[in-house]
């Protein structure tokens, strides 16, 4: 041992002496020839190959990096004597990994590598659109060379799914919103994130239990299909549309879905996205196993904008159809499509898409057809089954717990009442600690709308207008379309004693409804004459 540490202490020596020796010597320009001659040279007969992973490519983000990062931080690479522990705000967990410059032993199938994380402060600020980071991060990887091969063919690939997995499982899942106007943080993300921890699943939202299965099932079939998208040459990706009138549990449905999928969530601000090519970039950087959406669709964006050719390109699969409007500076339908759609809506996999509207008669006919919206799902008024799972979430009780004659009072007053999950939620809460009152109440309010509405119902004329008091332009409108929307006389109510107050509007949205059914009955025509 004596014999080893005297031979080390010489060879440092014999290497101080050689540098001092270079650097008086040699000029630097052949002095900088010399050390890459010399390292080339240790190289050669070095049993090691190196990888370095840096946090920063050029100024993008090395997806690679974040997913080494997580998974030193899994439990099996804990070998490390010195770890850094973090907590992000409102995380419930703490993640290691390895600290600045120190170093980690991990062992892949038996080969043994060495994991080192290099922190060095960034010397000067390159050029660049954005600040970067004050200090340079990256991993470097020392495996033997014999084992290369073999650490290039699978090593990455197990840590990126490891990685991915170990997100999902262990971590938060995130919330993410698009910055304000597309501007983009210091590791060149135009995301924020937050942990998301919406408690909605399944099990609480109040909806029709066929239509929830049926839901779920689609979601299921979804997550497990990779084999099935490729074979079928389709991108991994499904549209879902929700809409219904506000508080029937649209954005509840959403935190449901990515709670069940185990998915993160991307809510599209669109207003805050200036152009198409903007979204497009902020589409590039959406990850795998997400859920993307856009609330309030018909708010967002002017929905009857396309020209002609834009809709001509899109039946045809184009993908450059919106140039005109880019170099207008705006987001339009188009852009919007090709996001959902287009050629770059392949750049990821197992995404979806959620759209929501409380105006589904509003959204353009292109933007619901299949592949871009696969399901429509209308959420509605509470039903009997809802308003149990409402009773069973708020106040603990099941159909056992109550009586059977307000049991059947309830049945009959819960659809005509028509009353949202939203307000039927809010009578159980206020009443939570008293469940007896909590029910006389609910039992109380449900049949005084019931028997509103039922009045409502009875009063036929709904508007008081006659043909000589409307507009002949309307008229003929609506001659025009009302036999092609198949709308039952009870629908055409709805409508009419929703707005019965302001009779302009009442008019205003029959002509919409209306002629949304027609072009909606017109294209299902269209699509079985071209099926038989
Ligand atoms: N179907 C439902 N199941 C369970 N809770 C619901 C349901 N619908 C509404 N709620 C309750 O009402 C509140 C509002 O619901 P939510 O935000 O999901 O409605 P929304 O349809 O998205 O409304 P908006 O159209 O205004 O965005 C939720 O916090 C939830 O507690
Ligand atoms: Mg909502």
């Amino acid at each position: 041992m004596k014999e080893l540490w005297t031979t080390m202490a010489s060879l440092m020596g014999v290497l101080a002496f050689s540098q001092t020796l270079l650097n008086t010597l040699l000029p630097p320009n052949l002095r900088f020839i010399f050390i890459k001659l010399f390292h080339t040279f240790l190289n050669y007969f070095s049993p090691y190959s190196y990888f370095d992973i840096t946090e920063i490519e050029g100024v993008n983000t090395n997806e690679l990096y974040n997913a080494v990062q997580l998974y030193l931080s899994s439990t099996s690479t804990t070998s490390s004597n010195r770890l850094s522990l973090t907590r992000g705000l409102n995380s419930t967990s703490i993640t290691y990994t390895i600290s600045h410059n120190h170093r980690l032993t991990d062992v892949f199938k038996g080969v043994y590598v060495v994991w080192e994380h290099i922190v060095t402060p960034r010397q000067t600020q390159t050029f660049s659109w954005r600040a970067l980071p004050e200090e340079k991060r990256g991993f470097s990887l020392r495996v033997h060379k014999r084992d290369k091969d073999f650490i290039l063919g699978s090593y990455f690939d197990y840590i990126s799914s490891k990685a991915s997995e170990i997100r999902r499982k262990k971590e938060d899942r995130l919330l993410y919103t698009n910055s304000k106007n597309g501007s983009l943080d210091s590791r060149g993300q135009p995301w924020e994130s937050v942990p998301f921890k919406h408690p909605s699943t399944f099990e609480t939202l109040a909806m029709d239990p066929t239509k929830k299965a049926e839901i779920m099932s689609d979601l299921r079939d979804f997550a497990e299909g990779s084999a099935f998208y490729k074979r079928a040459g389709r991108v991994w990706k499904r549209g879902y549309l929700l809409y219904g009138p506000p508080g029937t549990g649209k954005s509840s449905m959403i935190a449901a879905m990515a709670n069940y999928l185990e998915y993160d969530i991307y809510d599209l601000e669109l207003t805050e996205v200036q152009t198409n090519l903007e979204l497009r970039k902020l589409l590039m950087k959406t990850s795998s196993k997400s859920i993307i959406v856009i609330e309030d669709i018909d708010c967002s964006i002017n929905l009857k904008n396309r020209t002609e050719i834009d809709f001509t390109n899109i039946l045809n699969g184009n993908d450059n159809n919106d140039n005109d409007n880019d170099n207008n500076n705006s987001i339009t339908l188009s852009g919007l499509l090709n996001f959902t759609d287009g050629l770059w809506s392949s750049c990821g996999s197992e995404r979806i898409f959620v759209f929501t509207t409380n105006h589904i008669e509003k959204l353009d006919p292109a933007l619901l057809r299949s592949g871009r919206m696969d399901m429509h799902v209308f959420m509605s008024y509470c039903c009997f089954e809802s308003l149990l799972i409402l009773i069973k979430n708020y106040l603990g009780c099941t159909v056992n717990d109550m009586d059977t004659e307000i049991l059947r009072q309830l049945e009959k007053v819960v659809c005509v009442a028509e009353m949202t999950p939203a307000d039927v939620s809010e009578v159980l809460i206020k009443n939570r600690r008293d469940k007896a009152k909590a029910i006389r109440e609910l039992v109380e309010i449900l049949s005084f709308r019931a028997r509103e509405n039922e009045k409502l119902r009875r009063e036929r004329n709904y508007l008081g207008c006659t043909v000589n008091d409307m507009d002949t332009e309307i008229l003929r409108q609506l001659e025009k379309v009302v036999c092609v929307a198949e709308m039952t006389p009870a629908d055409v109510s709805e409508v009419l004693i929703k707005n019965r107050r302001d009779k302009a509007k009442a008019i205003r949205e029959l002509v919409e409804i209306l002629s949304f059914r027609a072009r909606e009955n017109e294209k299902l025509r269209r699509e079985r004459v071209a099926v038989a």
